[in-house]
């Protein structure tokens, strides 16, 4: 496995993906999508004493496997493969249904994982998404690296989990090292939140 590109050179940028879906085997993407739905079929679950037990046993014996085989930050696969989900459980796997230059726009349906309570969004899993959405725009091709500053997020109303939801991207103006984005997550015609925020884009010196 070669390291495709390099984000921590001077001059990087953030956009290209680290590695191809041949860098890693064919169940290294199934086996993410059984975890996810995992997690959402765990949250939703009152579990009986002896198949907690046996999940304990289990996790902790996979854990300790995990263990000879941790690789340095720029070796590893989490969150720098380009295919849907980028190889990471953190934030909600999402589909893109366009792709612009200074837009973006997709999908995606918060399951039961990220429920806060009465069948609404847990409020901090909303600007999750906006920092990947929105820092996947301001890191696009042939942009330099950049970084959050500010994410405003307003909630305009309820989000709901297990419903397809539709956001959007773009970027509203650039002034020197400034890249003010701002998007919307939706749900029919109805406004759920909406974002602004600042990246600035990265000095020599910086990380
Ligand atoms: C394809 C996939 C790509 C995936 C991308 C994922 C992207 C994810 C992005 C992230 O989540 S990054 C993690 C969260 N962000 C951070 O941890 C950033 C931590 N903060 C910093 O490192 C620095 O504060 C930062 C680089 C953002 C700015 O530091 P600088 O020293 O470069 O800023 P400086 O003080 O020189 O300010 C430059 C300008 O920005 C303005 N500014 C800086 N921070 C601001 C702020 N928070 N609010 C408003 N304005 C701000 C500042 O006033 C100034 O304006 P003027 O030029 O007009 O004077």
């Amino acid at each position: 496995m070669e390291v495709a590109s390099a984000s921590a050179e001077p001059g990087r940028t953030w956009n290209s993906p680290h590695w191809t879906a041949d860098d890693i085997g064919p169940d290294f993407a199934p086996m993410l999508d059984a975890m996810r739905v995992f997690h959402h079929r765990l949250a939703g679950a009152r579990l009986p004493d002896d198949l907690t037990e046996e999940m304990r046993g289990i996790f902790e014996r996979l854990g300790e496997r995990l263990l000879e085989h941790q690789v340095p930050e720029e070796r590893q696969i989490a969150g720098r493969i380009d295919i849907p989900g980028r190889g990471q459980l953190l934030v909600p796997n999402y589909e893109l249904d366009a792709v612009e230059p200074d837009f973006l726009a997709g999908r995606l349906t918060y399951g039961r994982h990220f429920l806060g309570r009465n069948g609404a969004v847990y409020g901090g899993a909303i600007p999750l998404l906006f920092d990947s959405v929105l820092g996947r725009l301001a890191n696009g091709p042939g942009r330099p690296a950049s970084r959050t500053a500010y994410l405003h997020v307003d909630y305009r109303s309820i989000t709901p989990i297990e419903t397809e939801l539709r956001f959007t991207a773009e970027v509203a103006r650039q002034e020197g090292r400034k890249r003010f984005i701002r998007g919307t997550l939706s749900h029919g015609g109805t406004l759920c939140a909406d974002v602004d925020a600042l990246f600035l884009v990265l000095r020599p010196h910086q990380r």
